[in-house]
């Protein structure tokens, strides 16, 4: 284990069991649609990679960066936009991929969008989701875990940019984030 993780909350074994079974709903639910996989930058990167590859049916993918929580463990509230989709959604079922809802207000965002951009359905994955925070009125369509309300690392969550390779999710200790000099 990482020397500032205080416990692992999931395994890597049950990250990948839990993808296998997600990826067969949704192979289930989307027979005959348009499926698009959007995975919103840079914290989804691990779990789409994985998700995509037990989907089995025909789909495209594409990639969103948006950033709220920036150098923080807290939220601004603002979703910035720094990458926008190559495809259009136009009459197209859009499925966003993330890797965590926390207070919503990013992935609320993103499928006010969506919709705007006349997508014919937008629907959410997540691994993981804190509902505790919840500000936005948000409840994804599909979930991997469900996580109390700390600060979680790993598997394509960070803390600073840093710690989105462990295998693994994680509670990150309180001192790494009470020590930082900012
Ligand atoms: O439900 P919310 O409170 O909006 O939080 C969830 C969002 O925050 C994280 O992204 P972040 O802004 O840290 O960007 P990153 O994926 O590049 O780390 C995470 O990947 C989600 O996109
Ligand atoms: O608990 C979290 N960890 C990492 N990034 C996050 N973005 C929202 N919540 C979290
Ligand atoms: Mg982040």
């Amino acid at each position: 284990m990482h020397q500032d993780v205080k416990e692992i909350l999931v395994s890597t074994e049950q990250i990948q069991e839990k993808i296998i079974s997600l990826g067969q709903q949704i192979t289930n639910d989307y027979q005959e649609k348009d499926l698009l996989c959007v995975c919103i930058l840079k914290g989804a990167a691990p779990f789409m990679a994985d998700l995509i590859r037990q989907i089995d049916l025909p789909m495209e993918i594409d990639f969103m960066a948006c950033s709220s929580y920036g150098t923080s463990t807290k939220s601004s509230g603002e979703v910035r936009i720094l990458k926008d989709l190559e495809s259009s959604v136009q009459n197209r079922d859009i499925l966003l991929v993330e890797d965590i809802i926390d207070t919503g207000l990013t992935l609320s965002y993103l499928v006010d969008l969506f919709k705007g951009r006349e997508a014919r359905s937008v629907k959410t994955v997540t691994l993981l989701d804190k509902p505790s925070r919840r500000q936005a009125d948000l409840v994804p369509d599909y979930f991997g875990f469900q996580v109390p309300d700390k600060f979680v690392i790993g598997f394509g969550l960070d803390y600073d940019e840093k710690y989105r390779n462990l295998p693994y999710i994680g509670v990150l200790k309180e001192e790494v984030y009470n020590t930082k000099i900012t």
